[in-house]
């Protein structure tokens, strides 16, 4: 093991196709799996470059999306019961309510000032983890709109190219922390993605997930045909009640630049989104599928208790998703006022 190694937690879509994109990079990658052993070598499936999703060329300075990825990677994958080393780098790689108890798994695993990296959807529980960190550490939030989709325990497929972005989400307590960190960070692909706030990007892409997400889960299509009808004017009656709600005071102070939440920038930011990942089944129309919890509580949850003002669709979703019982009902109301 060497400061190079990132322990990756997480064998799902997300956490194969990075541990994948990691190892490529000449970067020691320990793949923590719970259900399902992926073994050592992780198979890429790439539909994005084959499709037209992505760049055509290799470009190996670009993790963000388009770079082209070697068919196979070797990682070493192991249980929590194996873990014998403290990491410097941990990239968490789980589902936004795994989080928390992610970390906990791993925290005597990890060095007292190491850089905690996550990749999830949803907001509120950064906040919640911030209270767990050891003092010297430093949380990296991250937040990907590249679509994968997991094939078995050890395939993954691209499915569309899209955007990364790391931000530091909490600064750490102690300033040498900046020098331990820039070794690990100038030699691997995290420091090519780093932005200065990433809350910000948090909340655009909050807001392509409160949309996408629900809507194929609900409807059972794949993120491209949201932009067909009647799923198209669902998505932009979805977009402007967002769009209002960014406006509102308590959001405002997270937000760099106000311009990029009005509903011209977030109605395009969802088709885009939805085109580049044309041939996904999101994450969350996947945990449907499967009868997994899904994120809903901290995509819809988190925007309806920011605003001020009620949120009939994003709530109308969040029911729908949570009570199977009642959802045919909700999805008829929500297709009655997309044709309305
Ligand atoms: N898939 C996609 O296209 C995209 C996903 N995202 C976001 O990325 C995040 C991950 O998504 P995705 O990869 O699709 O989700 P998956 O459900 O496919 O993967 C999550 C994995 O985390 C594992 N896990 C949870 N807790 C632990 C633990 N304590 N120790 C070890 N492993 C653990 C789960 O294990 P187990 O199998 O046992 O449940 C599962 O394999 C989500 O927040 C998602 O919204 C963002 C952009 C695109
Ligand atoms: C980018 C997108 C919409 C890809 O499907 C995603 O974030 C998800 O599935 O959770």
């Amino acid at each position: 093991m060497t400061q190079n190694t990132c322990l990756i937690i997480g064998a799902g879509a997300v956490g194969l196709l990075w541990s994948a994109k990691l190892a490529s990079r000449n970067t020691d990658v320990h793949l923590l799996y719970r259900s399902h052993n992926p073994g050592n070598h992780i198979h890429i499936e790439d539909d994005a470059s084959e499709a037209g999703l992505g760049d055509d060329a290799r470009d190996i300075d670009d993790l963000s999306g388009n770079a082209i990825l070697d068919p196979v990677t070797k990682v070493k994958s192991l249980t929590v019961d194996e873990l014998d080393h403290k990491y410097d780098n941990i990239l968490i790689c789980t589902k936004s309510f795994d989080l928390v108890d992610a970390y906990q798994s791993i925290r005597e695993f990890t060095k007292k000032n190491a850089n905690i990296w996550t990749l999830c959807n949803g907001m509120g529980m950064h906040d919640e983890l911030l209270p767990h960190l050891k003092s010297g550490q430093k949380l990296w939030a991250g937040v990907t709109s590249e679509g994968a989709l997991k094939i078995n325990h050890n395939t993954v497929k691209r499915t569309g190219s899209g955007d990364t972005f790391f931000g530091i989400y909490k600064p750490s307590d102690k300033s040498n922390d900046v020098e331990t960190t820039q070794p690990f960070l100038e030699d691997t692909i995290f420091h090519s993605l780093l932005v200065p706030n990433i809350t910000h990007r948090m909340l655009e892409k909050l807001a392509v997930n409160c949309v996408i997400n629900p809507i194929t889960a609900l409807f059972e299509i794949r993120n491209g045909e949201v932009l067909d009808e009647p799923y198209k004017s669902l998505a932009e009656q979805c977009t402007k009640e967002l769009a209002d709600c960014y406006l509102e005071a308590p959001l405002q102070p997270l937000i760099s630049n106000a311009a990029s939440f009005s509903f011209f920038n977030l109605v395009n930011r969802v088709y885009t989104v939805a085109q580049l990942t044309r041939l996904n089944h999101s994450s969350m129309h996947e945990d449907l599928k499967f009868g997994r919890k899904t994120e809903i509580e901290n995509i819809s949850g988190y925007m309806i208790k920011q605003a001020t003002n009620n949120l009939p669709l994003q709530s109308t979703l969040l029911h729908a998703i949570l009570s199977p019982t009642k959802r045919e009902q909700h999805k008829k109301a929500l297709l009655e006022i997309a044709t309305s």
